[in-house]
């Protein structure tokens, strides 16, 4: 799209803003950029912050990646940063970035990467372009058992990328610009921070096109914005503002669109500076606490995980091998 029209769209998007806006407090200052993250009582540094300093809010340098599991990327964007930050990016902004099962696929690859790579800490999912992060499945390949790709099989695949991003024992942030509706919508919500431009729209339009999510898409957004909210977005298919999401505890923060990315990465250097076994075992406990048995499974591997790697988890495996009783007396059995 040039420049002249994607500024038309972009005018318009704000003509939708003003027109879906219902009475707002203003975005407080706090909310909307800059800020401390280190502020203390006193209004001095805190001592992690005269160790630490502030993270840097300069460009990173991304890394193209063409290709992922021998596959070319056509539909998606993949980059990394030396830094340790993955991005990957829906890259269909002609169709405000809707997904066909091959958009989800190559997300899906992405993912795996980022999740393998032991140098990745945290992935940013977005758009190309301002005017959308994600318009949800593409409603021109819709078929009658789901979304049919080249090889014809009608597939709701979108469903097993929650999922991915769900169980990724690592940070996902949905960096939105534009619209995040539909299955867009949903997969902002499944990440695990939302960091939005002040253009951002967001809302479910399923059931205006004949489509909904009974899974996370409603119950997980139903914990982030309580029951009521949950069943008047999903019923009236409304559209929402970032204000109102950012009101609704559907995003952690709004800022101008010309920051969005300087901010996400902020937030990504942040996470990069925590301990990586902290931030998977609170992903895994705040899955665990809404996700059932299959949330239990993915905290109990994450606890095997970390046993695996103690004396006492190889002291099991080195006596079995060296064919003799295992001696588990030196280790303190703690209150
Ligand atoms: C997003 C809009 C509000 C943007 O409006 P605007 O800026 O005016 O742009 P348009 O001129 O409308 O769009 C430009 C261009 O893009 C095409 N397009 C946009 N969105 C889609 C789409 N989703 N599918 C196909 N094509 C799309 C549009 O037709 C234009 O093309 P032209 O050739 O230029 O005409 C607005 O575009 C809009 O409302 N879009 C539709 C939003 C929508 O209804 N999405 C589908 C919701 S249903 C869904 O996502 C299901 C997903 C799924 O797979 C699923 C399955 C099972 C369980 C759960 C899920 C799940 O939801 O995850």
């Amino acid at each position: 799209m040039n420049e002249e029209a994607s500024a038309r769209r972009l005018r318009v998007l704000e003509g939708h803003l003003a027109s879906t806006s219902q009475p707002q407090t203003p975005i407080s200052r706090s909310n909307t950029a800059g800020g401390s993250s280190y502020a203390t009582a006193t209004g001095q540094p805190s001592s992690y912050a005269r160790v630490h300093g502030e993270v840097s809010r300069e460009p990173a340098v991304w890394r193209c990646i063409e290709s992922v599991h021998k596959e070319c990327l056509e539909e998606v964007k993949y980059e990394k940063s030396d830094e340790g930050i993955a991005k990957i990016t829906i890259n269909r902004p002609d169709k405000r970035n809707a997904f066909t099962p091959r958009t989800v696929m190559e997300m899906s690859w992405c993912f795996t990467d980022a999740r393998d790579d032991p140098r990745v800490g945290v992935i940013i999912l977005t758009g190309e372009g301002p005017l959308a992060f994600c318009s949800g499945g593409d409603q021109s390949v819709r078929g009658k058992g789901g979304y049919v790709g080249e090889d014809n099989i009608p597939r709701l695949n979108v469903l097993d990328l929650q999922m991915q991003i769900r169980r990724l024992p690592k940070p996902v942030i949905a960096m939105v610009a534009g619209y995040a509706v539909g299955g867009g919508h949903i997969l902002h919500m499944v990440c695990d921070l939302t960091i939005a431009a002040d253009n951002a729209v967001f809302g479910q339009t399923g059931p205006k096109v004949g489509s909904f999510d009974a899974g996370y898409g409603s119950t997980h957004m139903a914990r982030l914005v309580g029951q009521k909210k949950a069943r008047e977005m999903w019923f009236l298919a409304r559209l929402y503002d970032a204000q109102q999401a950012l009101d609704m505890g559907l995003v952690n923060k709004v800022v101008p669109l010309q920051q969005l990315e300087q901010e996400t990465l902020v937030w990504c250097r942040e996470i990069m500076r925590n301990s990586p076994t902290a931030l998977r075992l609170l992903k895994s406990a705040l899955n665990a606490a809404e996700d059932g048995q299959a949330g239990i499974q993915q905290l109990g591997g994450d606890a095997t995980l970390l046993f695996y790697m103690s004396e006492e988890g190889n002291e099991g495996r080195t006596s079995y091998l060296e064919k003799r009783p295992p001696d588990f007396s030196k280790f303190p059995r703690l209150p």
